[in-house]
């Protein structure tokens, strides 16, 4: 199966490329009966629209969303879902000169020896702009999850060598209210400061979102191969410019003792809970009731304006390009409601698997 589609039950499949006509989704296996309308997918797409502050790509892009198919008076059918959003701010002048001299970073080396005819303007289809196709799969899942109260949510832990300190979740709305998408707004604007520096020089510089799940029931998962931490893993590596993610304690566990990692049972009222929670969540490839805790590290944005070493490869010979056009300087603001979308789509689609969401009609649901 060629690989533009995640999802076992709750399939998405996500197609367009950022200067061709339109980017978009379609949903396959979502249940009948949900509350569905454009608005839903609006409030996600405008959390990852371009051009909207001073740290992101100037890129003029509305990205209003339209519903296709299987709505029907405001509730999905159970038919395929599709929707769309066209491109509108496409100038692919900068991507002339590049053509045949794959940047430093990017995809473009990889496409061509891949498929031959490729189109190179804008990366194509290996933009971060296909992560419309992420946002409008997980704008769906996240309705589907608010129906089982679980909640999906991520922000920017560190940018270049500036760390947010001990972050007090219950602040987590504030994320959406500064550019860097940071919980914390006094590192919110230092890592905005290190970004603005960062750009003037022509560079870019890379980060860590963390996300958190927050009420997935014990239960949900897979023990062998579709385990849940495999396929959250799968869908945020999916996305362009994640290098690593771990769960929980991740690397750190590597340097500690079985005794310092295991996480304590104990009971609280009625509900076993874990003292610690260094499983991020997930033991066995299935949830424990914990919180589930994924980070990932966001690298620098490949495009810069300082100059670079490639290969003409229609020449054959050694040549040196230094990118024009529009870029962000800093990928992680931006990655946070893709990471989200991405992994509401896991959760989602291991819940229609595990039968917590019937995967017919919504009010056939056995709930938590
Ligand atoms: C939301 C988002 C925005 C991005 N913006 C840019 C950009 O402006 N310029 C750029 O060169 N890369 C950008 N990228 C990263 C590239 O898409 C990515 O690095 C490239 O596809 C190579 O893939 P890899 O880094 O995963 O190996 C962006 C990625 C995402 C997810
Ligand atoms: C437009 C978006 O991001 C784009 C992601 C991107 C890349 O190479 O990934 C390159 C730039 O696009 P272009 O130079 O082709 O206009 C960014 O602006 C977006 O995310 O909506």
């Amino acid at each position: 199966m060629p690989g533009n589609t995640i999802g076992k039950m709750f399939r998405v499949t996500t197609f367009g490329s950022s200067h061709g006509k339109a980017l978009g989704a379609v949903i396959d296996g979502c249940p009948a009966g949900l509350e569905l309308s454009e608005k839903d997918i609006q409030k996600e797409l405008d959390k990852r629209r371009p051009g909207i502050s001073k740290i992101t790509t100037p890129r003029k892009e509305p990205d209003k969303v339209e519903i296709l198919s299987g709505v029907f008076n405001g509730k999905t059918d159970g038919t395929p879902i599709a929707a769309l959003v066209y491109n509108k701010d496409v100038d692919s002048s900068a991507y002339e000169k590049l053509k045949n001299k794959p940047r430093p970073g990017h995809g473009d080396y990889g496409w061509i020896k891949r498929y031959g005819h490729y189109d190179y303007r804008g990366g194509g289809r290996g933009s971060g702009r296909v992560t419309i196709g992420h946002v409008i799969g997980g704008a769906v899942a996240k309705k589907l999850l608010k129906t089982v109260n679980i909640e999906v949510f991520a922000h920017v832990i560190q940018v270049g060598n500036i760390k947010a300190g001990k972050i007090d979740y219950s602040k987590r709305k504030e994320r959406f209210k500064n550019s860097v998408r940071c919980i914390d707004k006094n590192t919110a604007k230092k890592m905005e400061e290190l970004i603005l520096k960062v750009k003037k020089e022509g560079n870019s510089i890379g980060g860590i979102v963390e996300l958190v799940i927050l009420g997935v029931p014990p239960g949900v998962g897979d023990p062998v191969f579709s385990k849940l931490d495999a396929d959250l893993a799968h869908a945020i590596m999916g996305i362009g410019s994640v290098k690593g993610v771990e769960i929980g304690m991740g690397f750190e566990v590597a340097r500690h003792m079985g005794s310092e990692v295991n996480d304590e049972f104990y009971l609280d009222k009625n509900k076993i809970k874990t003292v610690t929670n260094n499983s991020g969540g997930i033991l066995g490839g299935i949830s424990n009731g914990m919180p589930i805790i994924l980070r990932m590290a966001v690298k620098p944005t490949p495009s810069i304006s300082i100059p670079q070493k490639t290969v003409d490869l229609e020449k054959m010979e050694e040549t040196k390009i230094k990118i024009e056009g529009r870029h962000d300087p800093c990928i992680c603001p931006r990655i946070v409601p893709v990471a989200e979308a991405s992994a509401a789509i896991v959760i989602a689609d291991h819940l229609i698997r595990s039968g917590i969401i019937h995967p017919c009609n919504i009010k056939a649901s056995g709930g938590i």
